[in-house]
C-alpha cells in the first residue's frame, strides 16, 4: 500500500510574489487524489515542493515520519525514491530510445543486471500499453504514448507515491479519458497513492477518491470527492462546471475576491471503476472506514452521495 503525505501551513513565495499560503491537507495512502485550480495558481510548484525539487519558506511535510522540509540530505535522498513523478511533458530524454529512457532510473540508482532491468522495463511497459515501441525515440511518438512513457518512467523504481503534472496537457478528450482510466487501473493493481495535478475537469470529476482545489493564493478546501463535487461555493461551482459566470475571470488580475454569483452545482458523474478483468481498488474499502467517520461532518448534499454510492438509498 502507497505512503501517506500531510502537508501543514505550507507557504511558498518567489522574491514579492506570494504563490499560496497555509496550505494543509492529507494525500491518503494509496488513494487517488487530484489538485485542481486555474492556470497559475501554483499546482505545480506544489508538486515541486512535495519533491523538494523548491523549498517552501513555511509549512512541514510529512512522509513516512520524516518532516521534507528539514530533514537531512541523506533522509531528503531516501525519501525522494518512494516518488515516481510524471511531469507534464514527459520529460523524456529525446536522444534515448524508449526502452533506455525507462531503463535509465535503474541503470543510475540500482545494480541490477541488464537480463533484470529488461524484465522490469518490459513489465511496465506492458503496464502502460507501450509493447512494441521500445526502439522509438520520444520524437517519434505522439503525445499521448510520450505520457505513457513517462509513467511508465515514473513507475520502473516501485514508487509508493506517483505525482502526476497535469497528465492530460497536450491530449485530446479521448486520449485523456485512457489516460485516466489507465491511472484507476495503475491504482488497482499497484495500490500505490496517486496524486494529479490538472486543471481538467473531467478529469476531476471522473478519477478521483479526493479533491482539492487551489485559488487566490489559497486552498480552496481538499477531501473526499463528493464535498467539493456538491460545492456550491461560487468558485468551486464555476471552475467545475467550466463557465464564465462567477469570481474567476480571464487572467489572475482579473480574478473576483468577493461579489454574489447564482451556483449551478454540474451534476456528479460516477467514478471511473477499473477496467474488466483487473482486481478490484483495494483503496476503495480503507476509504470508506475513513469517510465514515467523517460523514457527520459532511453537507447533506455530499453525505446523501456518499451514501448513494455506497449503496444506501437516497
Ligand atoms: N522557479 C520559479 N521562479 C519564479 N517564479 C516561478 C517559478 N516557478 C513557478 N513560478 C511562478 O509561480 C506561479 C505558479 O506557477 P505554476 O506553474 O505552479 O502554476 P500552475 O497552477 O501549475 O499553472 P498551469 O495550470 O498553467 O500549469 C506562476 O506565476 C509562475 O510564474
Amino acid at each position: 500500500m502507497g505512503v501517506q503525505i500531510e502537508v501543514h501551513g505550507l507557504a511558498k513565495s518567489f522574491g514579492r510574489q506570494n504563490i499560496w499560503q497555509d496550505v494543509s491537507l492529507t494525500v491518503p495512502a494509496g488513494e487517488l487524489s487530484v489538485l485542481l485550480g486555474p492556470s497559475g495558481t501554483g499546482k505545480s510548484v506544489f508538486l515541486k515542493c512535495l519533491v523538494g525539487l523548491l523549498r517552501p519558506e513555511r509549512g512541514r511535510i510529512m512522509v513516512n515520519g520524516v518532516d521534507l522540509c528539514r530533514c537531512t540530505e541523506s533522509e531528503r535522498y531516501e525519501l525522494r525514491k518512494l516518488f515516481g513523478v510524471l511531469f507534464q511533458d514527459g520529460a523524456l530524454f529525446g536522444s534515448m530510445t524508449v526502452y533506455d529512457n525507462i531503463a535509465f532510473p535503474l541503470r543510475e540508482h540500482t545494480r541490477k543486471t541488464e537480463a533484470e532491468i529488461r524484465r522490469l522495463v518490459n513489465d511496465k511497459m506492458e503496464l502502460v500499453g507501450l509493447v512494441g515501441a521500445e526502439r522509438k525515440l520520444p520524437g517519434e511518438l505522439s503525445g499521448g504514448m510520450r505520457k505513457r512513457a513517462g509513467l511508465a518512467r515514473a513507475l520502473v523504481l516501485d514508487p509508493e507515491i506517483i505525482l502526476c503534472d497535469e497528465p492530460d496537457s497536450g491530449l485530446d478528450p479521448v486520449r485523456t479519458a485512457y489516460l485516466s482510466q489507465l491511472l484507476v487501473d495503475l491504482n488497482a493493481q499497484v495500490d500505490v497513492t496517486i496524486l494529479i495535478v490538472t486543471h481538467n475537469i473531467s478529469v476531476a470529476r471522473t478519477v478521483p477518491d479526493n479533491l482539492g482545489m487551489l485559488y487566490r493564493r489559497r486552498l480552496v478546501g481538499f477531501g473526499p470527492r463528493e464535498i467539493l463535487l456538491t460545492s456550491e461555493e461560487p468558485v468551486v461551482a464555476q471552475f467545475l462546471g467550466g463557465h464564465r459566470h462567477g469570481p474567476i475571470g480571464m487572467s489572475e488580475e482579473t480574478d473576483a475576491a468577493e461579489g454574489t454569483w447564482p451556483s449551478t452545482v454540474p451534476e456528479i458523474v460516477p467514478q471511473l471503476t477499473p477496467s474488466p478483468g483487473l482486481p478490484a481498488r483495494q483503496a476503495i474499502q480503507r476509504r470508506q472506514e475513513r469517510v465514515r467517520v467523517m460523514l457527520p461532518t459532511l453537507s447533506p448534499a455530499a453525505r446523501e452521495h456518499v451514501l448513494a454510492n455506497w449503496g444506501v438509498p437516497r
